[in-house]
Order: structure tokens, then sequence, then C-alpha cells
């Protein structure tokens, strides 16, 4: 409850309901012709339109996401916080989602992080985007400001809140757990996981306690392991490591400096998204000429 004795809940709804009231508009927040989003979209194949059927389905009106539909959002993954950008986070995650981000996940954590309305009030914008764009909006550990916005859904890592309280708490919304171990990803995913997080895969810097460094290695014994689910790698994944990373059988990339730290953030995410598809691609031809060897 604020001073006012106005809820979070309530400021995140009006503010929520300002977003959708005003698209599809002429001129979005970022001065973005309505052609420039329909180009957008367009970037974003698997789209989904702010309120409209394709996107509840997306969050849980009819259901849980399936596998395959998951596997198509983590393709290119940022994840952001104001305090990862070298500028205004709007404009970086504006600039990622036109380089072809899938889904973003707001982790606005640590030293200098938002707070309170302001933490509120980024997080709705940075949803109305990703929704404007065709890509998921994800909370990172944050349940109670997940629902606030009405993002897609959270991120939890094994420090967490439980994996199925969170589910209970999230209804049908996407579920991503972090996990290393076959052990944590099946216990994820018997709570209700819908993606795995595994990392890190690479040395980096954006995350003080991150766990010990895995390398790319960790993704083809987790497969091995019988894990099926939808992965993503993080954890040091740049443009140069990103084919490495699907090819090690992760389902995409998830970045925070690789696009936050970058001159061009659009361009940055445009080659990242170029190198996880061209390996996908060679990833899929491979599996199906050892299908028709068999
Ligand atoms: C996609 C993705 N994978 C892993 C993490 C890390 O989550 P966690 O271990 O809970 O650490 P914090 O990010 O909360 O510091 C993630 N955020 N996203
Ligand atoms: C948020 C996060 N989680 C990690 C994990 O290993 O679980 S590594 C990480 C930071 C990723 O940032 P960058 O792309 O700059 O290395
Ligand atoms: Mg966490």
């Amino acid at each position: 409850m604020n001073e006012d004795g106005t809820s979070v809940e309530a400021i995140a709804g009006e503010i929520v309901r300002g977003y959708m009231r005003e698209e599809p508009r002429e001129k979005d927040g970022m001065g973005k012709s309505k052609q420039e989003v329909n180009k957008l979209k367009s970037v974003n194949q698997g789209l989904i339109d702010n309120g409209t059927e394709e996107n509840r389905e997306c969050v849980g009106i009819h259901g849980r996401i399936s596998s395959d539909r998951m596997r198509e959002y983590l393709q290119l993954y940022l994840v952001v916080g104001s305090v990862d950008c070298k500028e205004d986070p709007v404009k970086v995650v504006s600039e990622a989602l036109e380089g072809g981000a899938t889904l973003v996940q707001f982790r606005e954590k640590g030293p200098g992080s938002l707070t309170g309305e302001a933490r509120l009030e980024l997080a709705g914008r940075l949803r109305a985007l990703c929704h404007s764009a065709g890509a998921l909006f994800i909370v990172n550990d944050d349940v109670e400001l997940a629902l606030a916005v009405d993002a897609d859904g959270v991120h939890i890592g094994q420090e967490d809140e439980a994996a199925d309280c969170v589910r209970a708490r999230i209804g049908e919304r996407i579920l991503g757990v972090s996990a290393i171990t076959a052990c944590e990803a099946r216990s994820a995913i018997h709570q209700g996981a819908d993606y795995l997080g595994i990392g890190p895969i690479y040395p980096t810097s954006s995350k003080k306690d991150a766990r010990a460094v895995q390398g790319p290695q960790v993704l083809k014994t987790l497969r091995a392991q019988g894990i099926a689910a939808p992965i993503v790698g993080i954890g040091g994944i740049t443009a140069a490591r990103a084919a490495e990373v699907v090819s090690a059988r992760a389902d995409g990339v998830a970045v925070i400096s690789a696009i936050t730290q970058a001159d061009d953030a659009q361009g940055a995410a445009a080659t990242l998204k170029r190198e996880v598809l061209r390996a996908l691609a060679s990833s899929s031809s491979a599996s199906a000429s050892q299908g028709s060897e068999a």
C-alpha cells in the first residue's frame, strides 16, 4: 500500500490499462509508425498482439504454453534491468526487439536498481513494448510485480521461492527455472517449469553470485540424461559463441551484456539472432540426415 492508500496492484492496473488503451496507435511511445510496428512483428515470428486471443494463448487463458511455442520464444532472450544499460532501458529494449529479440526478462536488481513506482512503471512500459513487437515479457524473481503488470511469466532460480509455490501463484503463465544438474532440471519440470535457464555457460560479469562456469558441455549432458524440456543457455554468451550454445542443444540464448553494453543494441540483437537461427537450421538438417540414414 502506498502513502496515499493506493495499492501497488491499483497503480499497476492503471499503468497497464493506459498502455493497452493506447495500442494500437499511429505512433507508439518510441515514435514508431504502425508500419514499423508491423515490421517488428514480422521479425518476431510466432506473434502475439496485445490483448488479442493469440496473445492470451501465450499468457495462460487457454492453458500452459506448448513446448514448441516456448522453444521459439527462447531463441533470443534478453535479460535486462536499468543498471545493465548504458542508455535508457526503454530504448535498449526497443532496439533489441527491432533486432529480433523474442523474449525479454525484466531483472531489476542490484545496487542502483529502481524501486517502487518507478520500477513498476518501467515494467509496465517494457511489457507494452514487448507485446507490440510480438515478444513475451517475463519478470525475474518477483511474482507480485509479474502479477501486478500482467506479465507473461516469471523466472526463478534455485535460491528463490519454490517452483511449485510460484506455479500455484501464477496459474498458467510461463514459469522459467534456473538449473544445472539433471536432478534440478527434473524437479523444476515436475513442479511446473515451462523452460530451464542453464548457466553460466561461460564466465560472466553481469551476475556476481553466478554458479561455477559450466561450459556448453552441460547442455549436451542434460540432453543425454533425458532432459527434453525447452532450454535457454545463459552467461557470457556473445554472437561468436551463440552457435556453439545452440549446437550443444539449447533452444536459444539469453544475454545481458551482449545487447545492453553494445553501441548498437539493434545490430547486436540482429547478429545474435542470425547466429542462433543459423545454428538451429544446421542442427535440424543434421538430425534430419541422421534420421534418413537410420
Ligand atoms: C534465463 C535465465 N536463466 C537463469 C537466470 C538466473 O536466475 P537466478 O539463478 O535466480 O539468478 P538471478 O537472475 O535472480 O540473479 C535468469 N535470471 N534467467
Ligand atoms: C542473469 C544470469 N544468470 C546466469 C546463470 O548462470 O544463471 S548468468 C547471468 C548473467 C548473464 O549476463 P551476460 O550475458 O552479460 O553474461
Ligand atoms: Mg532469481
